[in-house]
């Protein structure tokens, strides 16, 4: 890759969305916090100032030489951006009783050759989120659209040595209608960037650049059935073949058939992959616990110590392989300091301390939707690469309670149900996650005139973009009575199925 564009970020809530914005123009991007700056990189196009929910006239704010780099390179503000670049060449930025916040109309008053706002309509839909109001701009600088509520929604500088813009709204809002149009100009016709940013180029230079970090040695690698860690090691395959050493873990929570189809796959996939069945080990430890906290950790070091077990059993390995991808890596600035534990995520995070070895990340610098069309072009099913996500501590965190090999078993087979039913009336792909939750209670039922005492079942399915947040999903009541139906006909010891209806906040997807 030959170009890319860099977003100095200021703590916004969307720097992420401009990255994946740009990304979807073909443009590599990435982010860094605004005060690591520019370094000399031939390769960087252009940049971009991200929103803050600073003022620029706070003390504290955060600050950037802005005319240093449009001495080096194009450059565009996005909202605080925008209002820093204003007010560091002189003009004036100020509260104002004039808020924005959620859709306004943009009023296009540029010339029609603007490389910016060329062929975005007179009136156009686009996103706000501000207080603070650029009231004045500094000489050299021309007013290109504005809302009935504010006299600059976007600018230009005249005679600086390269371009400059700034857009008090947010193009990389979905709700800004011509916004993409808009970062495409950016990039397209003032940063002068081709789109050399795709997947098949990515699979391509990575592929060699792997051959070159590894060279003659070995790969170990804890495989997940899922999409990250499965796509990482196909692309790691592709470069050293049967040097790649894949584990894939039966932690005894996996759902029904998962541990034989997820070897399938792989072997499909011609991927060296070696499953362990650790079961009974992850049975005996987790045998009396009921704190999710406990159980969380228990099964975290229990992957750790199977992985390292059977790192033993092969010799000369030089490096550790992992799925990472970009927003597990990205350094944004952080405006509401360290955030409280709300569950500790299960992972081999702790093995590239243990164990010493060198990491092979080929997805550092990928979102999730373009590693699963890193997946397609490499060819892996789609069932596998549009899978809801799977915790990694599997049927543990959804058996409320004691883990006990009878109810995986209880639960296993109806989330199996449950899952084909969503598969079979085509709801699958139209929900973000869903599975069966086990409650640790029983109550009285009636079944071929003879009372029953048994557990009760939740569904859930939520909506979601990114897991961070999620609406429960709105199935069809029809659907819910078909499949609490089955489950109550075909799952022998449960009487009773229930529906979850919270949304995260406040509920969490997962009940433990
Ligand atoms: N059953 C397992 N056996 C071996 N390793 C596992 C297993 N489950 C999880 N891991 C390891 O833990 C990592 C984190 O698990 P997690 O489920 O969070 O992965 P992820 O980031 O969602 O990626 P994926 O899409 O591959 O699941 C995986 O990438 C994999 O390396
Ligand atoms: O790999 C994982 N290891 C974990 O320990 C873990 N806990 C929750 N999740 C998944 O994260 C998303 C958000 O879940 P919560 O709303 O329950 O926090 C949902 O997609 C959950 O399935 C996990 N994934
Ligand atoms: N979204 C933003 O960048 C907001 C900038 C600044 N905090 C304001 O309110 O105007
Ligand atoms: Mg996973």
């Amino acid at each position: 890759m030959t170009e890319k564009i860099l977003i100095l970020d200021f703590g916004s809530q969307y720097t992420q969305l401009i990255a994946r914005a740009v990304r979807e123009c073909n443009v590599y991007c990435e982010i860094l916090p605004f005060h690591k700056g520019v370094q000399p990189d031939p390769a960087i196009k252009g940049v971009i100032l991200s929103g803050s929910p600073f003022s620029v006239n706070d003390p504290e704010s955060p600050d950037l030489d802005v005319a240093n780099i449009v001495q080096q390179i194009p450059v565009l503000g996005v909202c605080y951006g925008a209002q820093l670049t204003a007010k560091r060449y002189g003009g004036r930025v100020a509260k104002s009783d004039k808020r924005e916040f959620g859709r306004a109309i943009l009023s296009n008053t540029a010339h029609p050759e603007d490389a910016l706002l060329k062929e975005v309509s007179t009136t156009s839909q686009v996103w706000m989120s501000h207080g603070d109001t650029i009231l004045a701009l500094p000489d050299g600088f021309e007013v290109l659209a504005t809302t009935e509520s504010i006299p600059v929604a976007a600018f230009k500088a005249l005679n600086t040595p390269h371009t400059l813009y700034g857009l008090q709204f947010h193009p990389e809002v979905y709700h800004s209608v011509e916004g993409k149009k808009i970062l495409r100009n950016f990039l397209y016709n003032i940063c002068g960037c081709h789109g050399d940013w795709t997947p098949a180029s990515f699979v391509h230079e990575t592929v060699e650049h792997l051959r070159q970090q590894i060279g003659s040695r070995k790969v170990i690698m804890a495989l997940s059935g899922g999409v990250d860690s499965t796509v990482a090691a196909t692309l790691i395959h592709q470069a050293i073949g049967d040097r790649l050493y894949g584990i894939f873990v039966d932690n005894g929570v996996l759902r029904k058939n998962e541990f034989q189809q997820v070897l399938d796959t792989y072997k499909q996939l011609g991927l060296n992959v070696k499953g362990v069945d650790a079961k009974n080990l992850f049975y005996t430890r987790l045998a009396g616990k009921v704190s999710p906290e406990e159980k969380r950790k228990i099964i975290g070091g229990l992957f750790i110590e199977v992985f390292e077990a059977e790192a033993k059993h092969i010799d000369g390995i030089g490096l550790l392989g992992q799925g990472t991808i970009y927003p597990d890596v990205i350094e944004s600035v952080s405006v509401h300091g360290p955030s409280v534990t709300i569950k500790s995520h299960h992972n081999v995070g702790g093995l590239p301390d243990r164990m010493h070895l060198e990491l092979v990340e080929p997805l550092r610098f990928l979102f999730k939707d373009e590693v699963r069309k890193v997946g397609l072009e490499l060819g892996i099913p789609r069932e596998l690469l549009f899978r809801h996500p799977f915790p990694g501590p599997g049927l543990a965190i959804r058996i409320l309670g004691e883990v006990t090999e009878d109810k995986v078993r209880l639960l296993q087979d109806a989330d199996a149900v449950y899952t084909r039913s969503l598969r079979e009336s085509g709801l699958y792909d139209s929900v973000w996650q869903a599975g069966a939750i086990l409650l640790p209670v029983k109550s009285v039922g009636v079944m071929g005139d003879e009372r029953t005492y048994e557990f009760t079942v939740a569904l859930r399915a939520v909506t979601s973009v990114d897991g961070m947040t999620a609406d429960w999903a709105h199935l069809p009541y029809d659907f819910l009575a078909k499949v609490s139906n089955e489950i109550i006909n075909e799952v022998r010891g449960i009487n009773r199925v229930v529906y979850d209806i919270s949304s995260k906040p406040p509920a969490t997807i997962e009940w433990e």
